[in-house]
């Protein structure tokens, strides 16, 4: 007993090590295969002695029961959304307020803002405890179970710290054109684009379908920051990357707005190279004393904007 004990410990660790190499450093260490069947034997102990099974048990990847219904989550911290800027002379107007309100020295983080649906996920000590979808800002719905179907989501950080981190769940190009695959297959109904798809299997009760869309998450805000003594929101994006977050790679801190600029033309053509849907860019003011002093609207903060690629014209196959 003692040993089943200290077997599941050590198959627990293993998986999960091996999950984070796979699914957020992209450099697996083992072949699937190896996965596989340690993740089954590791399942097979824990229905034999369901008193080892913990948190973050890579076993609940698989998804759980299904639900009957979604529970209501209030957002502690609002999740606001992004006023939209169309062309260049937006993003000047924007730096020109900006510039107005906190002074010329203000630097601004570039993110590609990925095509997806914009979840919180809450962790205390550490451990994963609950995910919402964003709803109308304040109350959101529970998927905490199938957001623990995202492999690339960590069920436990590298530090047992309590946070609220914000991010678009998403699903990869491949895995949606591998999706409608199936359900042409299948004469079920095809889903027009990526986003419909991972909003379509967030939305599922059973935790089952959700674990076979192939999902993923770029983490892009860390709510609680301030109250974890950081002071910026490009060191916040590093710390949620050291604590084992998917962070997207492709963010670049910008010294003025012809930098930002510069970015958003050069994302406008590299896009389509992305194994992922983006629709634009998000320009944030870095430092949080700045965008604590410049503050939000109702809906949106006055530190941030998304600038929106024009919709690119569907080639329908
Ligand atoms: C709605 C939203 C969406 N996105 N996407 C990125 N990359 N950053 C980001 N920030 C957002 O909101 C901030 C106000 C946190």
């Amino acid at each position: 007993r003692q040993a089943a004990q200290t077997r599941i410990e050590e198959l627990r660790e293993l998986l999960n090590k091996y999950n984070y190499e796979y699914y957020v450093l992209d450099r697996p260490s083992v072949p699937d295969a190896e996965y596989d069947r340690l993740m089954q034997e590791l399942i097979a102990l824990e229905e034999q002695y369901p008193e080892f099974k913990t948190k973050d048990s890579p076993s609940q990847r698989v998804g759980g029961q299904p639900l009957d219904a979604f529970q209501k989550v209030e957002h502690r911290i609002p999740m606001l959304s992004l006023a939209n800027a169309f062309h260049e002379g937006d993003l000047r107007d924007f730096d020109r307020r900006v510039r107005q309100e906190v002074g010329d020295d203000v630097a601004y983080v570039c993110e590609l803002k990925i095509d997806g649906l914009a979840v919180s996920v809450r962790y205390e000590n550490g451990y994963f405890v609950q995910g919402a979808t964003r709803g109308d800002g304040v109350t959101g719905e529970d998927i905490t179970e199938n957001l623990k179907t995202i492999r690339s989501l960590p069920l436990r950080l590298k530090e047992a710290v309590t946070l609220e981190a914000r991010g678009e769940a998403y699903m990869p190009k491949a895995s949606f054109e591998r999706l409608n695959e199936q359900r042409k297959q299948r004469g079920e109904e095809l889903f027009a684009n990526p986003r419909n798809a991972a909003a379509g299997s967030l939305r599922q009760l059973d935790p089952k379908i959700a674990a076979s869309r192939h999902l993923d998450l770029f983490v892009y805000s860390l709510a609680n920051a301030e109250e974890l003594g950081i002071d910026s929101h490009s060191a916040a994006l590093d710390y949620l990357q050291t604590l084992g977050f998917k962070v997207n790679p492709e963010r670049r801190r910008c010294a003025n707005i012809d930098e930002v600029i510069r970015f958003v033309s050069e994302w406008h053509e590299k896009r389509s190279q992305l194994p992922y849907d983006i629709d634009g860019i998000v320009i944030k003011v870095d430092s949080f004393e700045q965008q604590e002093q410049l503050g939000a609207t109702a809906k949106s903060p006055r530190w941030a904007i998304a600038y929106k690629f024009p919709a690119e014209e569907v080639v329908t196959k």
